[in-house]
């Protein structure tokens, strides 16, 4: 689970002394670039081949795209963490909002 994750990537970075790098503002500027990499895994592909379930695409192309996606998740919950959010009470909060917006 994100608590989990949390736990894990903040044992990572203090083991290889990384906190001095990892700031909110270092962190989202991380995160933007990850994002990048996740949509180049898109371009230029024709869209029968961006239909849900992606077909054609080979195992290698899934575990790239699982990576960046990772990459994302990793930043995000480890931005959060820094910046003193609780990602999941954040998201529980704002699907509640959600919710009231889009009855
Ligand atoms: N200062 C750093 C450097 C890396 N990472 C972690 C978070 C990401 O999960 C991953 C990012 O590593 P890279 O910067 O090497 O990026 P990629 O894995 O995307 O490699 P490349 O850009 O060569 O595709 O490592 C981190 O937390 N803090």
């Amino acid at each position: 689970n994100l608590e989990e994750l949390r736990g894990s990537l903040a044992a990572f970075a203090a083991a290889r002394d990384w906190d001095q790098f990892h700031t909110p503002r270092s962190l989202a500027l991380a995160l933007t670039g990850e994002v990048g990499e996740l949509c180049e895994c898109f371009q230029w592909r024709g869209d029968a081949a961006c239909a849900p379930g992606l077909p054609g695409w080979t195992d290698a192309d899934r575990t790239h795209l699982g990576e960046e996606m990772a990459d994302v998740l990793m930043y995000l919950v480890r931005l959060a963490d820094r910046s003193g959010i609780d990602l999941p009470a954040a998201c529980a909060a704002k699907l509640e909002r959600n919710g009231q917006k889009y009855p």
